[in-house]
């Protein structure tokens, strides 16, 4: 797979030399190029914001710059993700299918967005999602970015030593995860459960899936029923 990345932070996307998709990068498994997009502005200023039309706080990214910077960047048939706080949620499965793509370019944006007439543009001819990677506000694009690189780069095949893991983790059977343990048994005083000491694996597969269930009813109620979603004055309580 091949990432393109935009954005007038470029240093910002830095880690993506380290660790996970690092490690990606070093088995060919993945091609990260980050640009900087006032390498396609044309006055001395390097320019890329603007007052917003209708008025109201803040400047929004000029489109001029990103369609010169996309029309270069991104080919026919890869897939641009435009992080933004008010994007489809990027869940397990939408990385997983994102995972199946052979590129991938985002943009980055920074201000209070870029011009939409940018999605708009190329969704013409590519696929475009407008991605959010939670309910809350950044201030630009780079974390959301490497937030998207890390889980998709984990999914690719060959890249996760042990395929197995990723099957078991949280949220791929819409459960969260189990709660782990490792030595000492005991603890500042406190043990680990006996059913994982005791060698009965189907017993430790029942514990384990009881305490996924569990878990997901008591702190995602919205992953368990999702008819149960639940109100902001609701999660309060979880807590
Ligand atoms: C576009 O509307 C906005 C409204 C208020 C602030 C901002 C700031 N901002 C600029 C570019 C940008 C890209 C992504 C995000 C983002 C994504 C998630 N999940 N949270 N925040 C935030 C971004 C944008």
């Amino acid at each position: 797979m091949r990432v393109d990345v935009v954005s007038i932070f470029p240093d910002y996307l830095a880690p993506l030399g380290l660790s996970l998709p690092g490690r990606a990068r070093d088995r060919g498994l993945l091609d990260v190029h980050v640009h900087d997009l006032r390498d396609w502005t044309r006055d001395r200023h390097r320019t890329v914001d603007d007052t917003p039309y209708g008025g109201g706080a803040g400047m929004v990214m000029k489109p001029e710059p990103w369609g010169e910077a996309l029309d270069e960047v991104l080919p026919a048939g890869a897939t641009l993700l435009v992080p933004t706080p008010s994007g489809v949620p990027l869940t397990q499965a939408l990385a997983r299918d994102l995972a199946t793509r052979d590129h991938l370019v985002i943009a980055c944006g920074r201000y209070e967005g870029i011009d939409q007439r940018v999605a708009d543009h190329y969704g013409a001819d590519h696929e475009v999602l407008e991605v959010s990677i939670g309910d809350y506000v950044l201030n630009g694009g780079e974390v959301a970015a490497l937030v998207l690189i890390e889980a998709v780069a984990r999914l690719l095949p060959g890249f996760m030593g042990n395929a197995e893991s990723l099957t078991e983790e949280s949220h791929e059977a819409g459960l969260l995860e189990y709660p782990g343990y490792t030595k000492p048994a005991t603890w500042r005083g406190l043990d680990v459960p006996s059913v994982l000491l005791s060698g009965d694996h189907a017993a430790i597969a029942a514990w384990r899936h009881d305490q996924s269930v569990r878990r997901t009813a008591a702190r995602r109620p919205d992953l368990a029923h999702p008819s149960r979603a639940v109100s902001v004055e609701g999660l309060a309580a979880h807590v």
